[in-house]
């Protein structure tokens, strides 16, 4: 039925907007307590944004005149923004559930990964898979992160690493974009192992020559929007030097940085993303105190992953000493064929048992802060006038 309006969510115990003036994120004291209303209503327009908030009684005097395509009594309820997932790999084919058995009988992720398995199995299954299999699997695990809260999530390309099958696993993220009630913020993630037979500076020269150029046809076409470009920066896989080529040739050419580092070796990821004005950096478990205070100045976010610390048993990521010195620390679910983990409720949980973060702290670095990762903060993270209205209601009366 048409209406004035889309949506009227009525009465709620409690809607917590997260943060209400326009803040891009949250660090320091400004995570302490988080912008929440008690008893209020939300009204959002017919495009899908926010158009009021306000306690009950003001917005249905405001809105008395009105008509609604949708009314939900929110009496007893919480509203709390969608949760933004910073980090994921959705897209693959082929189970990796013989290397769980591996790990559990004592084999390392990067043990694995030097015999072949890992990134490259998935890339060897990735490759032989058709669009629509990826497309119909993608579908499915978007579907899984949307019921557990998620409205916005990074998309990663990167289990085919030739130009081919990057290209189909960025065209399966664009069709997702295009079709699903889900917002999604695509990565180029070509550099994220060093394909067999190539070293890793032959392999940067063919990203920089080949596969950088088509992405920038691509999307001056408009065929494939592509928003960030990744590299995983470790030991045995993409040195400094030519993890620094990649990023700043996905710079060069309009996209957002925002990659792996710091990871299973202290490589100065942290360093080199601060001094190329990168957006974020994940992982960083084995980040360095200058990597730290060079983030928090340069205003690069960490995307905490508190699944890959669990499932490879690593040391946590120091949230407490970034938190402590001003780092935008922001979470995602890392969703892969090795950790496989849809929701970023549990993804905070996480976060506040392993990296002892609080729940105020956990729910800005899901939302927020995550949003201000992907770049999309001032249109995604918290529910203030004017920005997108993707929102969840749970049936529990507190934040
Ligand atoms: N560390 C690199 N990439 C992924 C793992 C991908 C995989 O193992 O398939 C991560 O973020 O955990
Ligand atoms: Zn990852």
């Amino acid at each position: 039925m048409a209406g004035d309006h889309r949506l009227l969510l009525e009465n709620a115990r409690q809607v917590v907007l997260v943060c209400a003036r326009g803040e891009r994120f949250l660090a320091r004291d400004a995570l302490r307590s988080l912008a929440v209303l008690e008893g209020a209503s939300l009204v959002v327009g017919t495009d899908g944004l926010i158009k009021a908030i306000g306690p009950a009684d003001v917005i249905q005097e405001q809105f008395s005149e009105e008509t609604f395509e949708e009314r939900i009594d929110c009496s007893g309820k919480c509203i709390l923004p969608g949760l933004v997932d910073a980090h994921t790999h959705p897209v693959w084919a082929g189970e990796r559930v013989h290397e769980f058995a591996m790990k559990l009988a004592g084999a390392t992720y990067m043990e694995i990964h030097q015999a072949g398995g890992g990134i490259n199995f998935t890339v060897e299954r990735t490759r032989q898979a058709s669009e629509e299999e990826l497309f119909g699997s993608l579908q499915q695990r978007l579907q899984c992160m949307m019921r557990a809260g998620t409205t916005l999530v990074e998309c990663k390309s990167g289990y085919g690493l030739n130009l081919e099958t990057e290209l189909k696993m960025l065209r399966v993220i664009e069709r997702a974009r295009r079709q699903m009630a889900v917002g999604i913020s695509a990565t180029y993630c070509g550099a994220h192992s060093v394909p067999k037979g190539k070293t890793a500076t032959e392999a940067a020269d063919d990203i920089i020559n080949n596969h950088l150029p088509k992405l920038k046809e691509l999307g001056r076409n408009g065929q494939i929007h592509v928003d960030n470009i990744d590299v995983f920066c470790e030991k045995g896989v993409f040195d400094l030097d030519s993890t620094r080529r990649i990023l700043q040739g996905g710079k060069d050419i309009g996209l957002q940085i925002n990659f792996h580092g710091d990871e299973l070796h202290p490589m100065k990821a942290a360093e080199l993303g601060a001094e190329l004005g990168a957006r974020a950096i994940s992982h960083l478990e084995e980040v360095s105190d200058e990597g730290i205070a060079a983030m928090a100045t340069a205003g690069c976010s960490a995307v905490l992953l508190p699944t890959t610390a669990y499932m490879l048993r690593l040391k946590q990521p120091r949230a407490r000493k970034m938190l402590d010195e001003g780092v935008i620390v922001a979470l995602g679910s890392d969703f892969n064929p090795n950790a496989y983990c849809f929701s970023m409720p549990m993804v905070m949980h996480l976060a506040c048992v392993n990296m002892r973060m609080s729940m105020p702290e956990a729910l800005a670095a899901a939302t927020i802060n995550a949003a201000y990762a992907l770049g999309k903060s001032h249109t995604h993270g918290s529910l203030e006038v004017g920005k997108q209205g993707d929102l969840i209601i749970i049936n529990s009366s507190r934040e």
